[in-house]
């Protein structure tokens, strides 16, 4: 396991820098090319999830199964499992719907140096096939499915899953406590600000993503995934208002 991120760092990421007209936030090409900077200046503890996902994939990956990276933009969350995959007869799945991310995701999985195959799909995770599943993972992706569709895609997740396999679930939460949600916001646009973004940028990123990253509160998470049928739940990350967790399907 490396702690460096297996992508180059590319553009630095300027797009709400200057005033621009309210638009919702979408995975376009622009945001394609500055997205690995975005994505590390914005979301407290990516440099750490990114190579844990090797470590768990690496945990709970079984011999001759699929494993799945659903919303896997440039590829981070895929390469790292990939490098956790100690079997050659598994394979590898990276799901995007944005054309501008799978044609960037295949030149950063073409310069990596494992040779475990990559099938990278240009699709919907909600119509995606799934079955056999050791490890899935939804690396901040939930979180852009709107929330009715959410608890369907969880059970086939879970169904296509086979006992003793996992899904590595990192989302944005809510709070239920108005004062811990006021806090915990705080503290994220100050992570922000210490990465360089400013009170402009900070701001029309808010409004952008207001109507699309809709997060919701750990007991929502826990609760609608023990229904879709994982037996085990734990969070074994958080920082700030981001989280990852662990969803069991205990072992037969
Ligand atoms: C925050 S990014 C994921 C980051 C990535 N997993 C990583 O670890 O670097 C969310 C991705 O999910 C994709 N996405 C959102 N909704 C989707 C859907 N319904 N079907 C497929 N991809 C989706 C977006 O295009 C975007 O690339
Ligand atoms: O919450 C924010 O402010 C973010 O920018 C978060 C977030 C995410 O969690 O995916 C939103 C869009 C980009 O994909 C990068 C980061």
């Amino acid at each position: 396991m490396s702690n460096k991120p297996r992508q180059p760092l590319q553009e630095t990421d300027r797009l709400f820098a200057t005033e621009r007209n309210p638009e919702d936030f979408r995975f376009d090409a622009s945001v394609a090319r500055v997205f690995p900077d975005m994505i590390r200046r914005s979301v407290p503890g990516y440099t750490t999830i990114i190579p844990m996902i090797e470590v768990i994939t690496e945990q709970y990956v079984q011999a001759g199964s699929n494993c799945y990276d659903l919303g896997c933009s440039l590829g981070a969350s895929t390469l790292a499992m990939r490098h956790g995959i100690s079997f050659d007869d598994c394979s590898l799945v990276g799901v995007d719907n944005s054309q501008a991310m799978i044609e960037r995701c295949e030149h950063y999985i073409a310069l990596d140096d494992s040779s475990l195959p990559v099938s990278l799909r240009c699709e919907d995770i909600m119509d995606t096939e799934l079955s056999n599943a050791s490890v899935t993972t939804l690396n901040f992706t939930l979180q852009f499915v709107p929330p009715e569709q959410r608890a369907a895609l969880l059970a086939r997740i879970a169904t296509a899953t086979r006992p003793g396999g996992v899904l590595i679930l990192s989302e944005k939460i809510r709070f239920e406590s108005d004062e811990e949600q006021e806090t915990q916001t705080r503290l994220h646009h100050e992570f922000k600000r210490a990465n360089g973004y400013s009170d402009l940028e900070i701001s029309q990123k808010r409004s952008a993503i207001e109507q699309v990253l809709i997060p919701e509160s750990l007991n929502d998470h826990r609760t609608r995934l023990q229904q879709a049928g994982f037996d085990q739940v734990i969070v074994w990350y958080q920082c700030f208002n981001f989280v990852s967790m662990l969803a069991i399907k205990s072992a037969a």
